[in-house]
């Protein structure tokens, strides 16, 4: 295994310790470790069937582990109150590949519904409206606040997509495949409003990816998911110039 030389003072926001998962026979994760930290873009790569999904739904909570520690904001999640829960949750966003839009509600509507269910964030006395406008700043698409979902470009859906998640202030950014789907120069642009988004909040964030171009662009660091461990951890120049096969093959195409 090769190892992480580039960890930082920085605080880590999640960490995932000694992770393991099977389904009967199946070993998916046999110790996966993983830290991110404050501020942070982390990329995740593996090939398909490698565990990343099943490594996130253990992270969110959609599926247990059978052992291993999972830290949010240092808190143990195993131990919390679904109450102490939910609060950590309304910290963490989600963009993820299926998070698609409420088509027969507008614009305006799909971001106001995430807010509804977290009164507890902002106060019953939120002001909706602006929370939405500045959401749909962010991501260039003020204009676009009465449109139907069926009105919008692949571009534009993942752009609100990506509004009604920043739209709860989350510290955390999931990203499931960010770019998958669309076209290098709408990839291009949802990578630089990522990027945007990172420096203006400071949020952290962990991106999981197929897009060598994206994690090139977007990674401070990156874990490569092979085996069910962390294989190899560090910057892209550092990994996408190892001679190991098994890493050399994320880097070909
Ligand atoms: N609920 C489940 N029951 C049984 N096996 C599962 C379940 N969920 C995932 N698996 C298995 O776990 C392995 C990893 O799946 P996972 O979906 O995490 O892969 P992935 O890395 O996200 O792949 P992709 O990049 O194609 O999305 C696969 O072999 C899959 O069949």
């Amino acid at each position: 295994m090769i190892e992480d030389n580039n960890i930082s003072a920085l605080n880590i926001v999640l960490e995932i310790k000694d992770l393991n998962k099977s389904f009967g026979d199946n070993h998916v994760l046999n110790g996966f470790n993983m830290k991110l930290h404050q501020g942070e873009n982390l990329v995740i790569m593996g090939k398909s069937g490698s565990g990343k999904s099943v490594m996130i739904k253990c992270l969110v909570g959609l599926m247990e582990a059978d052992s291993g520690l999972i830290s949010v904001m240092h808190n143990d999640i195993t131990t919390l109150t679904q109450e102490a829960l939910d609060i950590l949750r309304a910290d963490i966003g989600f963009l993820f590949q299926g998070s698609a839009l409420y088509d027969s509600m507008t614009v305006r509507e799909n971001l106001e519904f995430p807010l509804r269910r977290h009164t507890n964030k902002f106060g019953n006395d939120m002001n909706t409206e602006k929370l939405v406008i500045e959401a749909l700043e962010n991501v260039g698409l003020a204009h676009a606040i009465d449109l139907m979902p069926s009105e919008l470009s692949g571009g534009m859906k993942r752009r609100v997509a990506l509004a009604r998640t920043l739209i709860l202030q989350p510290k955390i950014i999931l990203y499931d495949e960010p770019t998958s789907g669309l076209d290098p120069i709408t990839a291009k642009e949802i990578i630089i409003l990522m990027q945007d988004i990172q420096k203006k909040y400071g949020t952290s964030s962990l991106i999981i990816t197929h897009d060598v171009d994206c994690a090139r662009v977007i990674s401070d660091r990156m874990i490569l998911l092979i085996d069910g461990i962390d294989y190899a951890t560090g910057t892209f120049t550092e990994l996408s110039t190892l001679q190991d096969p098994k890493i050399k093959a994320f880097f070909k195409q």
